[in-house]
């Protein structure tokens, strides 16, 4: 069923108005952090500064997006060295923050374990660090924006929109099998929490492929079948980019 909602999403005019009016706001609520929960608010100011001025000197920014096991990772590294991208994951950042011992480190910990997403004041300014000590000229940002409230805090504070968005479909007991088998020690690779992030990445990471889709920007790449088959299908998409 959710291979048959995601097929019909990608398929809509590049106009349809119900697409941007699709974010889930109740189930928003429960599954993002409450407000007792936020850490201390980051400087506004420096968050407000845009990526490397105007849009003509940003690299090309893709975001690649796909429920948990659909292989964005495993995808992405490929990406990056047959065409020369910066690959920066959004997850390794976080993990990175986890295991530095940064003041919220513990409190990113509990979030990932429970499946839930973390707040944008957070992830959206590691990212746009990560893309501005970057020198490439390309860039992907593995596995977000997670949420509409992440796609449009990412574009408010960067003052940019990614030039593509590659969406990575791939049935949930495909999904389920590969996290199952991924062998990375990882808090979040259980069969417990996999279920509560399939249900967050249905509800909230949809809507936002939902909304590059009525935008035009969103490639769907079937992500079943071998990992040289997969990125073929990449590579021939790429291979159509004027980088
Ligand atoms: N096409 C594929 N077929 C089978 N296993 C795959 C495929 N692509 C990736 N994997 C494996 O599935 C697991 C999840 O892949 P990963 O790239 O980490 O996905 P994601 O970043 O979307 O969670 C990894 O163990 C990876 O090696
Ligand atoms: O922008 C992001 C990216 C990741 N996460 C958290 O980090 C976890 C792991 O993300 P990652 O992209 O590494 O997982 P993957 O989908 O690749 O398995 C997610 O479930 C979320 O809890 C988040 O909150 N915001
Ligand atoms: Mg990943």
């Amino acid at each position: 069923m959710l291979r048959r909602r995601l097929s019909s999403l990608l398929l809509r005019s590049p106009c349809s108005s119900a697409v941007a009016s699709s974010c889930h706001h109740q189930q928003h609520h429960l599954l993002l952090p409450t407000h007792a929960e936020k850490p201390p608010a980051p400087n506004l100011l420096r968050l407000f500064t845009s990526l490397a001025g105007s849009d003509g000197d940003r690299p090309f920014i893709a975001f690649v997006l796909g429920g948990p096991g659909s292989g964005k990772g495993t995808q992405c590294s490929r990406i990056a060295s047959d065409f020369g991208f910066s690959h920066v994951s959004a997850g390794d950042l976080l993990r990175n923050e986890i295991s530095s011992g940064t003041d919220h480190g513990e409190w990113i910990l509990e979030i990932i374990r429970e499946g839930r997403i973390v707040p944008s004041e957070i992830t959206v300014e590691l990212v746009r660090k990560a893309i501005e000590s970057s020198s490439a000229k390309r860039v992907l940002i593995d596995g977000f924006p997670r949420c509409e409230e992440n796609r449009i805090a990412f574009e408010k504070i960067t003052g940019t929109e990614p030039d593509l968005v590659l969406f990575f479909d791939c049935p949930e007991d495909e999904m389920v099998k590969r996290l199952l088998s991924r062998n990375q020690g990882r808090v979040d690779d259980n069969i417990e929490t996999i279920k509560k992030r399939l249900k967050v990445f249905e509800s909230l990471n949809l809507p936002v492929v939902e909304y590059y889709s009525s935008r035009g920007k969103a490639h769907k790449i079937n992500a079943t079948g071998t990992e040289d088959e997969i990125f073929e299908a990449v590579r021939k998409l790429f291979s159509t980019l004027r980088l």
